[in-house]
């Protein structure tokens, strides 16, 4: 079948500085979309919820157990989970839209079946994506600061994220939250202290010791920390 001219190709790069670069081009257009450092995630484009997916069309199987990164940006640390425990699932979501069709197209080049990435704001779509019990661990790791007083409620751990956690989550299921910001990782860790439904593993008020997580693997925000010395604040929580 013969391709029409009009069609716009998409070509997704990643610079050298890490930069992911979209290029849409055809014979009428050619234009080239950086994506943005930070999306508002309070923006309206990012209000309506999305559909859910037929999960057992996604995942090779669905029977496995469930694991969810949510900002997931590059999506590095479940590319490489993934691989590292094939008997699970993993769903990252990300609300920079090219960087999920990278890494759904990295994702296809690898051949692997236990891994997807959906474009959303997580905070209006997690609790129609997924049903009750269907969950077995959460990854939040590194989310945007949002420094500014007027500006916290843009970011992704709040009340109402941390109840519909509560809601999809299994009992017992692990809950691991990361920042390299004092203030972020306080403020995460006590959202989920503040829902009875979870326990902090470290004592209230406290954050974990570094030894209590054999299997991960630093996300590039970690290692990006990690290599100019800095701290990491983890708090791991479970569903009880
Ligand atoms: C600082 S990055 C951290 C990325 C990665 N977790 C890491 O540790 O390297 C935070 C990511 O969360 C995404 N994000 C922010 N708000 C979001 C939301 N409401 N829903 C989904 N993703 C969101 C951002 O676009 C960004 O890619």
């Amino acid at each position: 079948m013969q391709q029409n001219s009009s069609t716009p190709h998409k070509i997704v790069n990643v610079t050298n500085a890490g930069e992911v670069v979209v290029n849409v081009s055809n014979e009428n257009v050619s234009r080239r979309a950086r994506v943005r450092e930070h999306v508002n995630p309070l923006a309206k484009k990012y209000s309506v919820a999305i559909a859910p997916p037929v999960w057992t069309e996604i995942y090779a199987d669905w029977s496995k157990p469930l694991s969810l990164d949510i900002g997931s940006a590059r999506g590095r640390y479940i590319l490489q989970m993934s691989q590292l425990k094939p008997d699970w699932n993993f769903l990252g979501l990300e609300i920079r839209e090219p960087l999920v069709d990278r890494c759904n197209e990295v994702r296809d080049e690898l051949g692997l079946t236990n891994l997807h990435y959906i474009f959303c704001n997580a905070n209006v779509s997690l609790a129609g994506l997924l049903t009750k019990n269907s969950l077995h661990e959460v990854t939040v790791q590194f989310p945007d600061p949002w420094f500014k007083r007027r500006q916290q409620k843009r970011r992704t751990v709040q009340p109402e994220l941390v109840a519909t956690l509560a809601e999809l989550l299994v009992p017992n299921a692990p809950v691991f939250l990361q920042s390299d910001i004092l203030e972020v990782a306080e403020d995460m860790r006590q959202h989920f202290e503040d829902n009875e439904n979870f326990i902090n593993l470290a004592g209230k008020g406290n954050f974990a010791d570094d030894t209590i997580f054999p299997e991960h693997i630093p996300t590039e925000r970690e290692s990006s920390v990690l290599s100019q010395g800095l701290p990491v604040y983890r708090a791991y929580l479970k569903r009880k």
